[in-house]
């Protein structure tokens, strides 16, 4: 749905299309509801712009991606649409440098902004992180407490890059334990980007694979009892159905990455990752750069995905 606004300039000087980075540049007349994406109003400015909504969008949220070079090595049609990754050595790497433990937390932070928008310039589709274990419940009372505080500013934080990028947010896991405030803070910034369609990340959080399942049967179990499905309607696509990354498109990662040399998958997605090619990474989180990263997918393309066939 479009929208107009007068010009005021005299005489105008060439305009650079909308981008992400020069829409401070221009104030729109009059407040605008209906748009995704608000333009920070700027004071200092003396421009004033006509604008379609529909053209902001496009300009905005198209896909750059496609005409982003790929680091050498990396094949464009063979990139991985949905890679998961395991966040691991966080604390080790505070350790190592003498620092407390939420220092870790806030490189593993970073690290995690700095390879979801690699994940969104070279076109992968979906991102899912291990946030937080139904089993990290476990750690000191402070360290979870600071581990949820990450959360919430993030996404507080990140929400205007969310709507701006055109960016889906879904948390999934057990959000049963997590106090109300916080709960729906995530459902209003999954209402709020469940129409963005050019990148998904999933942050798992108080999530188990095996819990997953087992939701999943208990759902199914109850169909049955109330006569919607029989028994032998049960099969792996019924299963999908269930599982709580029924939230994306490409449920399956195509490639998980756990970093900090331990070599398992530590109840994460299992029935996800059935066929999900693998990589383990040396470097602790926080160190987990650009370089790792194409390493990491350089790997995958080189593998024979034959799904036992
Ligand atoms: C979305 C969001 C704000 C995420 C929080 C940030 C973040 C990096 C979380 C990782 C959580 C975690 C339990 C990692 C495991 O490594 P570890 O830290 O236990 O490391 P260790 O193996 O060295 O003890």
């Amino acid at each position: 749905m479009g929208f107009s606004l007068q010009v005021s300039l005299p005489p105008p000087p060439p305009l650079p299309p909308l981008t992400a980075t020069n829409t401070a540049t221009f104030t729109l007349i009059r407040p605008v509801t209906n748009l995704r994406f608000k333009p920070p109003l700027c004071a200092s400015t003396q421009q004033q712009l006509v604008v379609s909504e529909e053209n902001e969008l496009k300009s905005i949220n198209g896909a750059p991606e496609e005409n982003v070079p790929l680091p050498l090595g990396l094949r464009r049609e063979s990139i991985p649409r949905h890679v998961a990754v395991i966040m691991d050595g966080n604390r080790r790497w505070a350790r190592l440098r003498g620092l407390p433990v939420d220092s870790g937390y806030e490189a593993g932070v970073k690290s995690l902004r700095n390879i979801a928008e690699l994940c969104c310039k070279w076109g992968i589709r979906v991102l899912t992180i291990f946030a937080f274990s139904s089993d990290n419940w476990f750690r000191p009372k402070m360290e979870v407490e600071f581990l949820m505080s990450l959360l919430e500013e993030g996404l507080k934080e990140e929400m205007g890059s969310f709507l701006r990028d055109n960016i889906r947010i879904t948390v999934i896991g057990d959000l049963t334990k997590l106090p109300k405030s916080q709960v729906e803070l995530i459902r209003n910034v999954e209402e709020t980007t469940k129409n963005n369609t050019r990148f998904q990340m999933i942050v798992a959080v108080s999530y188990s694979g095996k819990d997953d399942l087992v939701q999943a049967c208990q759902r199914i179990a109850m169909k049955v009892k109330d006569g919607v499905i029989e028994p032998s309607d049960i099969n792996e696509s019924l299963i999908e159905q269930e599982l709580e990354t029924n939230c994306t498109e490409f449920p399956y990662p195509d490639l998980l990455i756990r970093t900090s040399g331990e070599l398992r998958v530590s109840n994460f997605m299992l029935w996800q990752l059935a066929y999900t090619e693998l990589f383990f990474a040396q470097s602790l989180w926080p160190d987990f750069g650009e370089a790792e990263f194409i390493e990491a997918l350089r790997s995958f393309q080189r593998r024979r995905r034959s799904y036992g066939g």
